[in-house]
């Protein structure tokens, strides 16, 4: 039998883990595996779990046409080595909950997933998900000390997608077609910019009057809540999974995607030390660069008002987190 001479750099394959193998972990699995972008670490709190669920992806294979190994785990050594991790472990809220009502149970899960991570995967890039997601991702960055362009939340990508889907519904267009910027926190607060939305090069603004933009920009804004008072048992995860899926695409291929991100300001639009989404170019680094746009006074008055209201969350978290290790 010929054995060949071992090749680390020819046999190196990209390992995301994805910590929380809820609803929008599994599926994020799933479309990293299918798209055929890594291998994947599915890790979890709950026994038995991401082991069964990578059993059941692994067996899709053959169908699916890819060979991207896929462990299941409780046991953060197996995530050694990862490029990205990406973390979806929390609580989701339940109907008539706000985000901002997960502050309490998530910001401990979120900080002990991010250092037990960074301890086995010192390299990685991370993606934080869970919500309330600009208070996470900042909890998450200030516990592992990474510089700012390797840490991130996914937010903008989803809500630009949700505003996106309900324009071309409103104009009968074909949704790939429709461009669209969210921008700020995600949360009731997000400041979706209607100017910014075009359907194939054509601003919305064109083509549709200010009182039906100003209905779908609520219905952006109210786009996760309309979910979870549908189901009743959780939030939105396709579409979560689907976005969060083309931030790691970006940065696995190198592609300089221009995406609106939970990133950490340092003067841009005149905030500093807070998370909060604004467009960025994402390549292998994590965030290339944070793009300053000109923002009209009523659109920047709009974004510090969202960037207020996160920094607010962020104090009560950190109060929590003191209180619990106290
Ligand atoms: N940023 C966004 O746009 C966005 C979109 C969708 C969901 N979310 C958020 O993502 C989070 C997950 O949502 P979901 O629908 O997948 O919820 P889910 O309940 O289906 O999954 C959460 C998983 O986290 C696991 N978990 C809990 N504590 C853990 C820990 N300490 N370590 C590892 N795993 C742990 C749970 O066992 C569970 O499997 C929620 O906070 C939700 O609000 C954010
Ligand atoms: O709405 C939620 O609670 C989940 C997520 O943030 C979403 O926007 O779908």
């Amino acid at each position: 039998m010929y054995s060949s001479p071992s090749s680390p750099l020819l046999c190196h394959s990209p390992r995301v883990t994805v910590i929380g193998a809820g609803r929008v972990g599994s599926t994020l699995a799933q479309r990293i595996a299918e798209k055929n972008l890594a291998d994947v670490v599915l890790l979890d709190i709950v026994q038995g779990m991401p082991q069964g669920l990578a059993l059941d992806l692994l067996e899709a294979r053959g169908i699916e046409l890819h060979n991207r190994k896929i462990i299941g785990t409780n046991n953060y050594a197996d995530t050694t080595g990862s490029d990205i991790v990406v973390i979806t472990a929390g609580f989701p809220r339940k109907p008539g909950m706000s985000r901002d009502d997960l502050l309490r149970t998530n910001a401990k899960i979120v900080v002990e997933a991010a250092k037990n991570a960074i301890a086995y995967s010192p390299d990685a890039i991370f993606i934080i998900v869970t919500n309330p997601l600009d208070v996470m991702t900042y909890l998450a960055w200030q516990a592992i000390g990474l510089p700012r362009d390797r840490v991130m939340g996914m937010a903008g990508v989803l809500d630009s997608a949700r505003f996106e889907t309900f324009i071309a519904m409103e104009l009968g267009v074909l949704p790939s077609d429709v461009k669209a910027m969210v921008m700020g926190s995600h949360g009731d607060l997000m400041v979706p910019i209607p100017r910014f939305a075009t359907v194939n090069g054509i601003p919305v603004t064109e083509l549709l009057d200010a009182a039906t933009i100003e209905r779908l920009v609520e219905r952006t804004r109210n786009g996760g809540a309309e979910i979870v008072e549908l189901m009743q048992t959780g939030g939105a995860f396709f579409a979560p999974a689907s976005a969060t899926c083309v931030m790691v695409e970006s940065i696995l291929l190198n592609q300089s995607r221009l995406l609106p991100v939970a990133a950490y300001l340092q003067g841009e639009y005149g905030l500093n030390d807070v998370f909060i989404g604004v467009p960025c170019r994402l390549g292998c680094g994590g965030i290339a660069d944070v793009l300053e746009l000109n923002l009209t006074d009523e659109e920047t008055a709009a974004l510090h008002i969202s960037a207020q209201s996160v920094r607010n969350n962020i104090e009560r978290a950190q109060e929590i987190l003191t209180s619990v290790t106290r």
